[in-house]
């Protein structure tokens, strides 16, 4: 059995080595027809877009991408063609909670910002991970205002309450270009002049969820108190002078920590072996911190995004490389 494997999904390689003796490991971007062509199965990230140009006349029957969103795959024409496709559920839900968790204590201690019932946090999007960024704000004490169409839920307030309420206003939505639900551009020049309490904005879900144009003419004009970015519209080619303005820019690592990743690749191993008929083996476990290192209670200790946008900040061109080849980050203190 062939399968095609991005190389840079960690954690994956102990695992495939027990399923098969013929895996490639090829750079996501750089995965090309002639390398699937007599492939069976396939595992991607975000970088691999998988649709017609890459698949017709391949013999793949199943794809797995190792990340919550799909929005790279061309699920219409991969079940017409009928390949198999699975994402991850939930794998690195609790990597991007830690990530907003870190990043409203940093707002709190670099501006003030209360982290009580004082403040007012909107979350757009209450799937695997808004539901975990609504514990953690919650848990603060803050006043929390969830925006999710979808979900029948009496408690949940339309997008217009948090553009009037939210100080804080977080996307945790799928991209989505059509529909009744369409999230491209949700947050378009219209929603920036609708805030009325100069939020700050933070968006971990999908570049093109936020007009990144109108992003930065609501930061120039102060309409928004400032931004927190991690997704970025046509990553990895990033507005630069958007970069420079926001608090913080990082380069779509939010749920890059070990644990989020090894989940990642548990799941898409295990599905592979569900879906071949195959025994699936053992379960990777992620990498203990190093030696030595003290916790004393304060999460920015296990985790400070201002890290990861000061590096990015320094080295923009260095987006891919950064996500590449990412520091060790553990959600808890193992
Ligand atoms: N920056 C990063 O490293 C990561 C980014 N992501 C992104 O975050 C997104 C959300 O992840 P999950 O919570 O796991 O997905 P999910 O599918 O569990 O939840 C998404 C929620 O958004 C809601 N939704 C859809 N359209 C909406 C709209 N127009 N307005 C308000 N709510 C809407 C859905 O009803 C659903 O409850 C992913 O699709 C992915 O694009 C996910 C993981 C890591
Ligand atoms: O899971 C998702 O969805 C994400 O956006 C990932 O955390 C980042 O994806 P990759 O860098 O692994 O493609």
């Amino acid at each position: 059995m062939k399968i095609v494997i991005d190389d840079k999904i960690p954690y994956i390689r102990h695992a495939i080595e027990r399923i098969t003796d013929n895996a490639v490991y090829i750079s996501g971007s750089d995965i090309t027809a002639s390398d699937v062509a007599d492939a069976d199965a396939l595992i991607v990230r975000t970088r691999t877009y998988c649709g017609r140009e890459l698949l017709e006349g391949s013999s793949v029957k199943f794809i797995a991408t190792a990340t919550i969103g799909y929005d790279h795959l061309d699920t219409d024409y991969l079940d017409a063609a009928g390949i198999t496709w699975t994402n991850c559920p939930g794998c690195n839900s609790g990597s991007v909670a830690q990530y907003i968790h870190s990043v409203l204590l940093l707002l709190n201690r670099d501006f003030g910002l209360p982290l009580d019932g004082s403040t007012t946090i909107g979350i757009v999007g209450c799937g695997h991970v808004g539901s975990k960024v609504r514990a953690v704000a919650e848990r603060l004490g803050m006043k929390v205002l969830v925006c999710d169409p979808l979900l029948d839920e009496p408690s949940f307030v339309p997008m217009d309450v948090i553009e009037r309420l939210a100080d804080v206003i977080t996307f945790h939505v799928p991209l989505a270009s059509e529909g009744m639900y369409a999230t491209r551009h949700l947050a378009d020049e219209k929603f920036f002049s609708r805030l009325c309490r100069r939020p700050f904005v933070i968006n971990t879900s999908r570049g093109a969820v936020v007009d990144n144009d109108a992003l930065a003419m609501a930061l120039n004009s102060g309409r928004i108190r400032q931004a927190v970015i991690d997704t970025w519209e046509h990553e990895p080619d990033i507005s630069l002078s958007l970069l420079n303005n926001v608090y913080i820019g990082t380069p779509h690592i939010a749920g890059y920590s070990a644990d989020g990743k090894v989940n990642a690749s548990n799941m898409s191993v295990k599905a592979i072996c569900s879906f071949f008929g195959l025994e699936c083996p053992p379960q990777e476990v992620p990498p203990s911190l190093p030696e030595g290192f003290i916790y004393t209670g304060n999460m920015l200790e296990l985790y400070n995004p201002l890290d990861d946008s000061n590096r990015l900040k320094s080295a923009p061109s260095e987006f891919e490389n950064q996500r590449g080849n990412y520091p060790l980050r553990r959600e808890y203190v193992s």
